[in-house]
C-alpha cells in the first residue's frame, strides 16, 4: 500500500510526504519487530516513548513513522505522519494493510472477567458443528480452520492489533467464514480490536480484576462495554448485574440466564453428574434436553451463551444438542488428570480470581463424597495484589484443606504472597491451611494426603507451559506434575 493511500484510509494529512510513491508492506510499534518497508508507530507508553526508538526502527528498514508528535527538539530520520492517537493508529493502520478481513467474517467477540476462553472454545466448536467453517484465537492460543493450536511467540489474550488483522486474514484466506476471538479488556482499552468489525458481542460477567490497569471498577466496565457498542448483536448474561447497563446498546441482543432469571435462553433442572452436566434449555424456539460433558456448573452459563451466538448465526437445536455432547472442553479449564479408582479426583483449573476460585469449588463439592482440597497461589508483580488475602479467605471457607504455594511470584518475595494469602484466612478465624512454597513439592504433599473419593483441585496454573521465579522461569506442566505426583502414591 502507498503511503499516501495509508495516511488517507488514516483520515490524515499527507501534505509533509515526499513525493515520490513510498510503499508500506507492514505495520508495528515495536522497534524490533520492524521489517523493511514498514511503517513504524511511535507510542506514548507508561514506560517508554516509542519516539526514543526511532533510529532503531530506520535501521532495520522502516520506510515511515506514524506518531502523535515528535518531542521537542527531536527531528525524525523518516517521514513523520502525525496522528491524533497511535495506538487508533496502529489498529486502523494494520485493518488497511491487511485488507479488513473482519468485514468477510462474521466475527464474534468474547469478554467478561471469566469464562471468555471456554466460551470462545465453545462457541467455535458449536459452530463448526454447524457446519461453518470457523477460526479461533484464544488465550489458549489461535487456530486456523484446520483444527491445529498455534501460539504467537508472546502470551497474550488478546494479541496486538497487527497480529490480530494478519491472524484474521489468515483465517480468511484459509477458508474461515466466522471467527471467535477473546477481547480482553486491556485489548479494548490499548485499542488493538479497534478495527475489528464484529457481528456479535458475548458479555459473561464482570467482578473486580485488573485494577492496577484500570483503576476503577467502573472504567474496567467502560473499556469492556466497548464490545457490546460496537457489535451489531449482543448476548448478555441476565446474571450479570452489570448486563442492565449494556441492555440495548447493541442494535439487537439476546439474554442468557442459567440461574432462573428471566431471559431468552434459561436453563433448568440442572444436575452435575460424573459424566457431566445435564441440563434443560428453553430458548426463543424451542426447548429441549443438553447434555455438556464438562465439570463446573458455571459451564451451564457458558454454554448456553454459546448456544445463543450459534442459533444468531444459523445453527439448528438439533445441531446445538450433537454439538454440546460433543464437546471435549479447553485444556487447563476444569482438566480431569486421568487417573486410577484408588486415587482422589485429580481437577487442573485456570480460576485465578475470588469469583472463580469460589465458584470452581463450590460446583466441585456437589459431586464430592469425601474431602475437598484445593492447591493455590496468587501471581506477584503489580498484578492484582489485593485479591491475595480474599483468595485466602475464599479457599479456606470452601475447600476441607487448603495449601499455599507460588504462582509466578516473579520480583514480589513469595513469602509476602503466601503471608497475605494466610492473612485472608486468619482474619475470617480459619486455620485449615498450610504453606509450602514449592509448587511442585505442594502437588506431591497434596497428592500424599489425599484418599480416593477426594477431590484435588489444582488451581491457578490451566495450561500455562512456565513458572515464573524471581530469578528464573521454568517449564511447567500442572498435568504431568498432577500425573507424576500421583505415580508416586504407589
Ligand atoms: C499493561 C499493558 O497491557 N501494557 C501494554 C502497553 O505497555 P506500555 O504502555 O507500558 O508500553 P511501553 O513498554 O511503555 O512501550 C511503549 C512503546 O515503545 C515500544 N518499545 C518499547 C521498548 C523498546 O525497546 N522498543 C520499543 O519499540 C513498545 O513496543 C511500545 O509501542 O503497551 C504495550 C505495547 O502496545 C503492550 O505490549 C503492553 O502489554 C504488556 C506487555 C502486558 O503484559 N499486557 C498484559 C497485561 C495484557 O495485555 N493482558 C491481557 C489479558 C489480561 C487478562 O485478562 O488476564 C491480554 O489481552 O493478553
Ligand atoms: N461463566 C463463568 N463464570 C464464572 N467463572 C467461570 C466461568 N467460566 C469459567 N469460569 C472459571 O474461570 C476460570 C477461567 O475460565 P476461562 O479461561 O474460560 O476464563 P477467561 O475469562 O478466559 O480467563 P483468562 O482470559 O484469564 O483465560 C475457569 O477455570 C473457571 O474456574
Amino acid at each position: 500500500m502507498r503511503l499516501a493511500d495509508l495516511a488517507t484510509a488514516l483520515n490524515v494529512s499527507a501534505r509533509d510526504l515526499p513525493p515520490q510513491g513510498l510503499e508500506v508492506v507492514g505495520v508495528t510499534h515495536n522497534a524490533d519487530w520492524v521489517q523493511p518497508g514498514f511503517a513504524f508507530v511511535a507510542i506514548r507508553g507508561a514506560k517508554f516513548d516509542g519516539h526514543s526508538f526511532l533510529q532503531k526502527a530506520a535501521q532495520k528498514g522502516a520506510v515511515a513513522v506514524l506518531g502523535e508528535g515528535l518531542p521537542d527538539g527531536q527531528s525524525s530520520p523518516l517521514p513523520y505522519l502525525t496522528v491524533p492517537n497511535a495506538r487508533e493508529a496502529l489498529a486502523d493502520a494494520a485493518a488497511a494493510l491487511a485488507g479488513h478481513p473482519s468485514r468477510a467474517l462474521k466475527v464474534v467477540g468474547v469478554t467478561g472477567t471469566d469464562g471468555k476462553t471456554t466460551t470462545s472454545w465453545l462457541t467455535r466448536h458449536l459452530l463448526r458443528e454447524a457446519g461453518l467453517s470457523t477460526g479461533l484465537l484464544s488465550t489458549v492460543g489461535y487456530e486456523l480452520p484446520d483444527g491445529a493450536l498455534r501460539h504467537f511467540p508472546a502470551h497474550f489474550t488478546t494479541p496486538e492489533a497487527p497480529q490480530v488483522q494478519e491472524t484474521l486474514r489468515d483465517m480468511l484466506g484459509a477458508g474461515a467464514q466466522a471467527v471467535v476471538l477473546e477481547a480482553s479488556s486491556h485489548a479494548l482499552a490499548l485499542h488493538r480490536v479497534r478495527a475489528v468489525d464484529w457481528d456479535v458481542a458475548v458479555w459473561t460477567h464482570l467482578s473486580s480484576e485488573h485494577l492496577d490497569f484500570h483503576g476503577t471498577v467502573e472504567n474496567y466496565f467502560a473499556d469492556k462495554r466497548k464490545l457490546v457498542e460496537r457489535a451489531r448483536f449482543a448476548v448478555l448474561n441476565a446474571d450479570d448485574p452489570w448486563t442492565a447497563h449494556l441492555s440495548g446498546i447493541a442494535p439487537a441482543q439476546t439474554t442468557y440466564s442459567s440461574e432462573g432469571r428471566a431471559a431468552d435462553w434459561q436453563a433448568g433442572r440442572i444436575e452435575e453428574r460424573a459424566t457431566g452436566l445435564h441440563f434443560q434449555v428453553v430458548s426463543p424456539t424451542a426447548e429441549f434436553d443438553a447434555h455438556l460433558p464438562m465439570i463446573g456448573r458455571f459451564n451451564v452459563a457458558n454454554a448456553l451463551a454459546g448456544m445463543a451466538v450459534a442459533h444468531h448465526l444459523g445453527a439448528t437445536p438439533a445441531q446445538l444438542v450433537a454439538g454440546l455432547a460433543s464437546f471435549r472442553g479447553v485444556p487447563g479449564r476444569m482438566e480431569l488428570v486421568p487417573g486410577a479408582d484408588d486415587a482422589p479426583r485429580v481437577i487442573v483449573d485456570f480460576a485465578h480470581t475470588p469469583p472463580s476460585l469460589e465458584k470452581a469449588l463450590s460446583t466441585l463439592r456437589t459431586t464430592t463424597r469425601g474431602k475437598l482440597w484445593v492447591l493455590l497461589g496468587s501471581a506477584g508483580g503489580p498484578r492484582d495484589p489485593y485479591k491475595r488475602a480474599p483468595m485466602g479467605e475464599v479457599a479456606t471457607r470452601l475447600a476441607d484443606q487448603v495449601v499455599f504455594t507460588e504462582e509466578d511470584s516473579r520480583d514480589t518475595p513469595l513469602q509476602d504472597i503466601l503471608n497475605e494469602m494466610e492473612r485472608g484466612a486468619r482474619e475470617a478465624d480459619r486455620h485449615n491451611f498450610s504453606s509450602i512454597g514449592d509448587r511442585r513439592e505442594a502437588i506431591r504433599h497434596i497428592l500424599q494426603q489425599a484418599q480416593a473419593g477426594d477431590t484435588v483441585l489444582l488451581a491457578g496454573k490451566g495450561p500455562e507451559d512456565t513458572l515464573e521465579r524471581a530469578t528464573e522461569t521454568i517449564p511447567w506442566n500442572e498435568v504431568q506434575e498432577a500425573l507424576e505426583a500421583l505415580g508416586l502414591r504407589k
